[in-house]
């Protein structure tokens, strides 16, 4: 069940390669804690990678660290074989799950303001932001203001605003944790195929053991903190996917298998907590 893609095909190199990342908060203070140790991890143009692992083991840290908005501790984060050393919006734009609209300004402006902050002028960003404002189903809704927009909708936007900067990579944190669960699953559905179409490389955090079977090509599962990669998992059934994909066996197989998994990693997690709190006391 496990594969790993090779760091680079041939001579063309990756996407993004992450190399034996290390991450700390904290260093060299009382409160230095390790949250990601020695990671290696690939992502190939047009991918869509899902991460999983249990709470608080460094799913989060790796993501803003692939995006620039952390620097590695040790190893490095590569761009098409360059280092990552800031955010790059126009390379890899972030979806946050708060949505991150500002209130006072329409739907239109919110999804241009992606580009606006990467120095695009005012028309290019309202004519991106129209375009990708049809493209997520927002076509109408222009105008409005985020208060006007159900959840779902104002995710549609924010997704909308990282479309406008035309990136390679998105990187999504756990983007749909703020819907519900119906909500969630025609949201899932839809944007499937939206960035299916789009063609860009994702990666998404997810604690829905169902959403990151139905969206990954590639399935990664992370160890307890201090985070690593436990195992990748290849998704074959040709994406997008119909609900029904959610019916096979593969599907269910794979459900029982993250779903053991992440029991033991929790458990780790549990022991280590445990056995640090006895140390103290
Ligand atoms: N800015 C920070 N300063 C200090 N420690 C931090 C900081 N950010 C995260 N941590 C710690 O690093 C560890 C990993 O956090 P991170 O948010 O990456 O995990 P996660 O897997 O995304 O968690 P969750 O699933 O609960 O969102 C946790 O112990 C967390 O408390």
């Amino acid at each position: 069940m496990t594969d790993r893609p090779p760091a680079s095909k041939g001579t063309t190199v990756s996407l993004l390669t992450v190399d034996n990342l290390t991450v700390k908060y904290g260093v060299d203070t009382k409160d230095e804690l390790l949250a990601c140790h020695e990671i290696d991890l690939t992502i190939e143009g047009g991918e869509f990678v899902t991460i999983i692992g249990p709470s608080g083991c460094g799913k989060s840290t790796l993501l803003h660290t692939m995006g620039g908005l952390i620097s590695p501790t040790d190893g490095a984060v590569r761009f098409d074989g360059v280092p990552v050393t800031k955010p790059n919006p126009r390379n890899a734009a972030f979806v946050f799950q708060d949505y991150s609209l500002f209130p006072w300004k329409s739907v239109e402006e919110n999804a241009g303001m992606g580009l606006r902050f990467a120095g695009a002028s005012k028309a290019e960003a309202m004519s991106q932001a129209k375009t990708q404002l049809e493209f997520v189903g927002l076509k109408d809704f222009g105008e409005r203001y985020p208060r006007a927009l159900s959840g779902g909708m104002q995710q549609r936007v924010a997704i909308a605003r990282a479309l406008a900067l035309e990136p390679k990579l998105l990187l999504m944190d756990e983007p749909f944790g703020a819907l519900d669960e119906q909500t969630r699953r025609n949201l899932g559905t839809d944007l499937s195929r939206i960035l299916g179409e789009a063609g860009q490389a994702v990666v998404m955090i997810t604690h829905s053991l169902d959403e990151a079977i139905f969206w990954a090509d590639r399935i990664v599962v992370m160890s307890a903190r201090p985070g690593r990669i436990a195992e990748e998992i290849t998704v074959e059934t040709p994406r997008p996917r119909q609900l029904e994909f959610m019916t096979t066996k593969r599907f269910q197989d794979l459900r029982v298998h993250l779903f053991e998994q992440l029991e033991v990693h929790q458990r780790d997690a549990a022991e280590r907590d445990a056995s640090s709190s006895a140390a103290v006391v």
